[in-house]
């Protein structure tokens, strides 16, 4: 196959032969097929299944799914009720999180302004907590606060069982209404924090540099800390079950902080308990794609499919030819893109786009960025990242 290339040196594109770009009126990317030649037309997306679905379960899709963590939020001016007008208006998070409209609203907002592929529900991981008596608020500059951060087995006990219709019910109703609205046009995504990422916090106290209390409770009391990973791990289990159940079409699970953790004591403290998790669920929602994000993962690569997960979410310090090569065939993969890339220049933004897409090889890719997106990013460079992704052809 021989495609002219105008505009950008693309010298990397020749290794893949099927791959090909359309061209794009606003990107620089300008990649043309000689006429007659035999390039594989892209196939209709299935109006029944959205593209980020088939990608998780490995069918043929015609280019990378693409949404971006943190796509709803702080970095939004655009759209009809700006997250910034909203967060004056209602300026705890919590409220704008825990009420069904503003919920859907802030959810709907990257969606109506850049369609991603996927939709995830603005919410929090620390969201459940107040229902399990773990009462906490997320303050502005500061992050989250636990009120009472848990020290001992008493606190542990204190702990109740999740039971999400009743403590969460606004989660349900806007997963309903976002799955109504978007249609299978895009997939809706809910998430949930992992075991020990929930416990990080909920020991710390609040976000944390050093891991330091929750490290002395792993290494001097590990049964207290087990006893809390459990009670997390069932509830989540549950929560999952629950997303899926009104309207959520995949599960991100997030163990931000687990690679805090070194090898051995990942194996100890989180593998396992995200393990049960995925079993609990493939249980009763065998079809469910589970994608799993540890931000700073590089050290656990292999180590990640062993929960059974169906996606691998990637940060931007491995490579991701590395990356896929280390996670192995059997598991999807996401992110990756580091972050810092949408405040380069557009030409930049869409040379990494394409180097990703290249790396991570013919299907099996949803393409997103390695941790959410920073506060004060461009906007334009993120509707440009969208645009470019979204004319990708395989
Ligand atoms: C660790 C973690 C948290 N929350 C989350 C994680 C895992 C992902 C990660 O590693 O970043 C997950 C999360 N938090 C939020 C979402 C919404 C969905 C999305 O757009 O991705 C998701 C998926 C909204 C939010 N959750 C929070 C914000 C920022 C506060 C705001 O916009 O009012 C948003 C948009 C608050 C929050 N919540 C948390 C922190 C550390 C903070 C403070 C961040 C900050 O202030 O910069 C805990």
């Amino acid at each position: 196959m021989s495609c002219i290339q105008t505009h950008l040196s693309f010298s990397a594109l020749s290794l893949s032969p099927k791959f090909h770009f359309v061209s794009d009126s606003k990107s620089n990317l300008r990649i043309k097929c000689a006429v007659g030649e035999a390039v594989a037309e892209p196939k209709a997306v299935s109006a029944a299944e959205p593209l980020l679905l088939s990608a998780a379960r490995g069918e043929n899709v015609e280019r990378p799914p693409v949404w971006l963590m943190r796509q709803a939020g702080r970095y939004m001016k655009a759209g009809h009720i700006s997250y910034q007008i909203l967060c004056e208006k209602h300026p705890s998070f919590r409220e704008r999180s825990e009420n069904v409209d503003l919920v859907v609203e802030i959810s709907l907002q990257p969606w109506k302004v850049f369609k991603p592929d996927g939709v995830i529900l603005f919410s929090d991981i620390l969201t459940p907590l107040s229902g399990m008596n773990i009462p906490f608020d997320i303050v502005k500059g500061k992050g989250p606060v636990i009120f009472n951060p848990i020290k001992d087995a008493s606190g542990v006990d204190q702990v109740r069982e999740f039971i999400p219709e009743e403590f969460v019910p606004y989660v349900g109703e806007a997963l309903t209404i976002l799955r109504k609205e978007v249609n299978n046009k895009a997939a809706v995504l809910g998430f949930v924090g992992a075991p020990f990422t929930l416990a990080s916090y909920v020991v710390e106290g609040g976000s944390s540099k050093h891991f330091s209390k929750i490290k002395r409770l792993a290494f001097s009391q590990p049964k207290i800390l087990h006893a809390l990973l459990q009670k997390f791990t069932d509830s989540m289990a549950k929560y999952i079950k629950y997303q899926a159940d009104n309207g959520a079409q995949a599960v991100q699970i997030f163990d931000s902080w687990a690679t805090e953790l070194s090898p051995v004591d990942f194996e100890e403290f989180s593998l396992p308990y995200l393990k049960q998790i995925v079993d609990q669920v493939k249980q009763t929602h065998p079809h469910l794609p589970l994608i799993l994000y540890a931000s700073g993962s590089g050290g656990l690569l292999e180590r990640l499919p062993l929960t059974g997960v169906d996606v691998v979410s990637l940060d931007w310090t491995v490579d991701m030819a590395e990356g896929r090569r280390r996670l192995g065939q059997n598991v999807a993969v996401q992110g990756n893109i580091d972050p810092g890339v949408l405040f380069g220049s557009k030409e930049f933004i869409t040379n990494r786009i394409n180097d990703t897409v290249k790396k991570a090889g013919r299907g099996k890719h949803i393409l997103n960025l390695g941790h959410g997106i920073v506060v004060g990013t461009p906007e334009e460079n993120v509707a440009h990242f969208f645009e470019v992704a979204k004319a990708i052809r395989y």
